[in-house]
C-alpha cells in the first residue's frame, strides 16, 4: 500500500473526520493548494494562477442557480469560495486480458483520447445543495446536503480516509444511501432509472466518504466524448472525475505540475485510483479495477490484481507502439456487470474448462508483455505487428468461448476477416460494445474506405481515437485561453459547457486534444517501469 504522503493535512492528523472545509482569505482564492504554511504540508496546484474568474465567482456560480450578478455587493472574508474547475479522464482499451483480469490475470490496456469532463462549481455558503448535472446519461439531481446520512459515514467504526484502501462497500453504507436514490429519475421505466441511479449512487458513495457535513455545495457538471456501454471505459473516466475532484475539494492532492517528481505524481494518482475504483464497485458490482487504473494514469499498462485485499500491480508500457487500430461501435448497449456475471456462471459450471480458458489469455498478454519489453523490439515493423494481431485474434478466439461476444461483434470480425486486412477482437467487457481491429502493415487504403462504408452501411459507428493518452487532468481554475479575444483566457461557465456541441463541441470548448493551445490543463504522470 502506498503511504499517504500528507496524511496530516488542515493539522487534523490525529481526528481527521473533524478536517473541516478549506478556510482562507479571500486573496488566497486559487486554492485547491499553494503551499500553505498553516500545518506544513504542501498541497500544491501552483502554477495554476488565479484569474479574474475566482472574484467573480460567487455570483456568477450563484447564477448557475439562477440569480443574477450583483456588482457592487462587497464579500464577507468568511465565506471563502474555490473558484470553478475541472477535471477530465480518458476512456480506455482493453487489447488484452478482459475477463480474465477480474480473476487475477493480467490484462494490457491503453487509455484513449476520448475522454470525460468535469465542471465543479462551487456555491456560496448559504447554498447547502450539491447538484449533479450528468448530461450524457440525463440525470439531474440535487441533495440538500444537511440531510445527507453523515452519522452513520463519519462514525469511528465507519469512517474512511482519503487515503484508505478500500476494496469492498459496507453494506450498511449502502443501505444509507438507499432513501437518496429513491427521488432520481422518478417516473422513468427501471432500465433507464438505473443507469442515473448507478451514477447517483456512486456519487454519493464518494461524496459522503470524503467530504464533510460542512462540505460546501456545488454542482458538478459531467459531459463525455466516450460512448456509453461501448466497452471504453466510460464509467471508469467519470468516477476517476469524480474522485479527483472531491479529492481536490478536500485539498488531498499535491499538484499536478510540470515539474513534480514522479513519486509524488504517482502517490496522486493511486489516491485518486483508489477512490475510483470505489465509485467503479457501486457500479460495476465486482470490477478488476483495470479500467479506472488506465483513466486515472493513462498511456498503456499491464495490469493485475491478484489479491483483492491489496493494491494491485501496474508496470507502465512507456514503448507501447502507437498501433494503428480501428475502432468500431457495435452500438449495441449492454452491461459490463451482465458479461462479468456470465463468465462468472460459466465458470461455477465449468471450472476446470473456463480455468484453463483463462490461463491462456494470461499466455496471450505475457507473449504481447514479452514482444514489448524485448530491448530489439521495433512497434512499426510488420512481425511485430502480426506478433501483436495474431494475439489479438487468438485472445478474440478464447472471448466468444466465454459466451461474451455479440453476433453484431461477430459481423465486423467477419466483414474484417473477408477485406483481410487485419486482426479483430471485442474490447471490453462485450455483449456489443466495441471491437479492435489492427490493421495489416500492407493493407491498402481502397480497401480499408471499403470496408468503413461497409460497416457504415451496416449501421455500426467508427471512432477516430488515438492510443495511450494521459491520465486524469486539472484545469484549476476553469479558465483556458481558446484563441478568444477574451483578457486573461477563457471563463468556462457551466452554461457555455452545457450548450457545447456533441463530442467535437466539448473538445473545443475544454478539451485536452490540443496540447499546444491547451497548456493550462495540468496531468499527474505515471512513473515508468
Ligand atoms: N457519461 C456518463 N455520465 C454519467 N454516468 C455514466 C456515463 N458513462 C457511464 N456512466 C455510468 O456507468 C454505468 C455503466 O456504464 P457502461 O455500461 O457504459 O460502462 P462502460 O464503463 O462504458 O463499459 P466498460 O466497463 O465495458 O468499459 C452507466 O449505467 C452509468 O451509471
Ligand atoms: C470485462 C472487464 O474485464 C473489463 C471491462 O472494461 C471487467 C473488469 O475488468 O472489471
Amino acid at each position: 500500500m502506498t503511504k499517504p504522503a500528507t496524511p496530516q493535512l488542515n493539522g487534523n492528523a490525529a481526528n481527521p473526520t473533524r478536517r473541516t472545509v478549506a478556510r482562507f482569505s479571500d486573496a488566497d482564492q486559487s486554492l485547491p493548494s499553494r503551499s500553505r504554511p498553516t500545518n506544513g504540508t504542501a498541497v500544491d496546484i501552483d502554477s495554476q494562477e488565479s484569474s479574474d474568474g475566482a472574484s467573480s465567482t460567487e455570483s456568477e456560480q450563484v447564477n448557475g442557480a439562477g440569480k443574477p450578478k450583483r456588482p457592487g455587493m462587497t464579500r464577507k472574508a468568511s465565506s471563502p469560495m474555490a473558484p470553478a474547475f475541472m477535471v477530465s479522464a480518458p476512456g480506455k482499451v482493453i487489447v488484452f486480458g478482459e475477463h480474465a483480469v477480474v480473476y487475477g490475470k493480467a490484462a494490457l490496456a491503453a487509455a484513449i483520447s476520448l475522454r470525460s469532463y468535469l465542471l465543479v462549481t462551487t456555491l456560496s455558503k448559504s447554498h447547502r445543495t450539491v447538484t449533479l448535472n450528468f448530461r450524457d446519461i440525463g440525470l439531474s439531481h440535487t441533495w440538500d446536503i444537511d440531510t445527507l446520512p453523515w452519522d452513520i459515514f463519519q462514525s469511528p467504526s465507519k469512517k474512511k480516509f482519503y487515503y484508505d484502501l478500500v476494496t469492498s462497500l459496507d453494506p450498511e453504507l449502502v443501505e444509507a444511501i438507499q432513501p437518496h436514490l429513491q427521488g432520481v429519475a422518478k417516473g422513468l421505466p427501471e432500465d433507464q432509472r438505473k443507469t442515473r441511479v448507478n451514477s447517483a449512487f456512486s456519487f454519493l458513495y464518494l461524496f459522503l466518504s470524503l467530504g464533510s457535513p460542512q462540505s460546501p455545495g456545488a454542482i458538478y457538471t459531467l459531459r463525455s466524448t466516450i460512448p456509453t456501454s461501448a466497452g471504453l471505459g466510460s464509467s471508469a473516466s467519470v468516477c476517476v472525475c469524480l474522485s479527483a475532484a472531491l479529492l481536490l475539494q478536500i485539498r488531498t492532492l499535491a499538484g499536478p505540475h510540470p515539474d513534480q517528481p514522479s513519486e509524488e505524481a504517482e502517490t496522486q494518482i493511486e489516491r485518486i485510483n483508489r477512490w475510483a475504483f470505489v465509485g467503479e464497485l457501486c457500479i460495476h458490482g465486482n470490477p478488476s479495477g483495470v479500467d479506472n487504473t488506465v483513466s486515472a494514469g493513462g498511456k498503456a499498462v499491464i495490469y493485475r490484481r491478484s489479491d483483492y485485499s491489496k493494491p494491485p500491480t501496474v508496470v507502465s508500457l512507456p514503448t507501447f507502439p502507437v498501433l494503428p487500430l480501428l475502432l468500431v461501435d457495435t452500438r449495441q448497449s449492454r452491461s459490463t456487470a451482465t458479461e462479468v456475471a456470465k463468465v462468472g456462471a460459466l465458470k461455477a459450471r465449468h471450472p476446470a474448462v473456463t480455468q484453463s480458458i483463462l490461463d491462456a489469455i494470461d499466455q496471450i498478454t505475457a507473449s504481447a508483455q514479452q514482444l514489448i519489453d524485448a530491448p530489439e523490439f521495433d512497434g512499426s515493423t510488420d512481425e511485430s505487428l502480426a506478433h501483436i494481431g495474431t494475439l489479438i485474434r487468438i485472445n478474440h478466439g478464447f472471448l466468444v468461448s466465454l459466451g461474451v461476444s455479440h453476433p453484431r461483434l461477430e459481423r465486423i470480425r467477419e466483414l474484417v476477416d473477408y477485406a483481410d486486412i487485419g486482426w479483430t477482437k471485442l474490447t471490453g467487457a462485450g455483449g456489443g460494445g466495441c471491437a479492435i481491429t489492427l490493421l495489416r502493415p500492407d493493407a491498402k487504403p481502397e480497401v480499408v474506405r471499403d470496408l468503413e462504408r461497409k460497416l457504415a452501411n451496416e449501421g455500426f459507428n467508427k471512432y477516430e481515437s488515438t492510443l495511450g493518452g494521459d491520465g486524469v487532468g486539472v484545469l484549476w481554475p476553469a479558465v483556458l485561453r481558446n484563441g478568444s479575444d477574451e483578457e486573461g483566457g477563457e471563463e468556462i461557465d457551466q452554461q457555455k459547457f452545457e450548450n457545447a456541441e456533441g463530442p467535437e463541441g466539448i473538445e473545443r470548448l475544454v478539451g485536452v486534444g490540443l496540447q499546444e493551445r491547451r497548456e493550462s490543463w495540468k496531468f499527474w504522470k505515471r512513473v515508468p517501469a
